[in-house]
């Protein structure tokens, strides 16, 4: 298909990627920059929590399969490097990012997720960190968010399966078709200092894309082309 490159050459990653920052551990945080940005490009971001790595997967396949002068928008595969080498939510020290972020909204001290899917309830404790905006991989991110000052964020989770997008916004609705999955204003819960919390202070539009339970290997069949259509999405 035009503008994609063959099979046999997606191994590798395109070149060009840079930093932004370091990890707890001191692994490089890295950002691919859009390389036909000729509008304000958005930034699509995966792996916030190191548990949920389909998406992380299939955004690394369309970066890969999706030839470059087409790459309209920023990516980010691994916000929290660490909690991805360790298959945890939070970073290394504990804390969960999505809760970690310099909103109006931050609250100290812990903080629930669920276990997985089969879990009857959030009872698995983290921490928030110690202030807002404490851990390197958060306040990197801010800082790369200000300097790029994106069009839009696309921040992907799973196992939720749904398209939250506060704004009701065209990507959000384009969002919901091409993954064919429900749109929705809230994941149904309070995320305070999130990552979209911070967002929404900053009237910066974010969309949670939250892919349903699915492994890396049928996310990048299922999912390879919205993925690249995210990343060459013109309004
Ligand atoms: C895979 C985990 N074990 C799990 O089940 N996690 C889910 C939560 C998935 C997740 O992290 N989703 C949200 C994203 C928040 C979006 C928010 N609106 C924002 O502003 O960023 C989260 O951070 O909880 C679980 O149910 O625990
Ligand atoms: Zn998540």
């Amino acid at each position: 298909m035009s503008g994609h490159r063959p099979r046999s050459q997606r191994g590798h990653l395109p070149h060009g990627c840079e930093l932004y920052g370091k990890s707890v551990f001191g692994a490089p945080l890295l950002w691919f920059p859009a390389t036909a940005g000729e509008q304000r490009s958005g930034l699509i971001i995966a792996g916030t929590h190191g548990d949920e790595n389909a998406a992380m997967v299939a955004l690394s396949c369309a970066l890969r399969t999706l030839q470059p002068e087409h790459r309209h928008h920023h990516a980010i595969l691994a916000v929290n490097p660490d909690g991805c080498q360790l298959g945890l939510r939070a970073n290394a020290n504990g804390v969960d990012l999505n809760r970690n972020f310099p909103a109006a909204n931050w609250k100290p001290g812990n903080t629930v997720y669920r276990w997985n899917s089969s879990a009857d309830q959030r009872d698995v404790v983290l921490s928030t960190g110690e202030k807002p905006g404490s851990e390197p991989e958060t306040a990197a991110l801010c800082q790369l968010i200000h300097t790029l000052q994106p069009a839009w964020v696309v921040s992907f989770h799973d196992p939720l399966g749904c398209i939250e997008d506060p704004a009701n916004t065209a990507l959000g609705a384009w969002l919901a078709q091409e993954f064919a999955l429900p749109l929705v204003t809230s994941v149904g819960y309070e995320t305070p200092g999130s990552f979209g919390s911070w967002c929404a202070d900053l009237g910066l539009p974010c969309i949670t894309a939250e892919f349903p339970p699915i492994s890396a290997d049928a996310a990048s069949e299922q999912y390879l082309d919205a993925m690249m259509g995210l990343l060459r999405w013109q309004k």
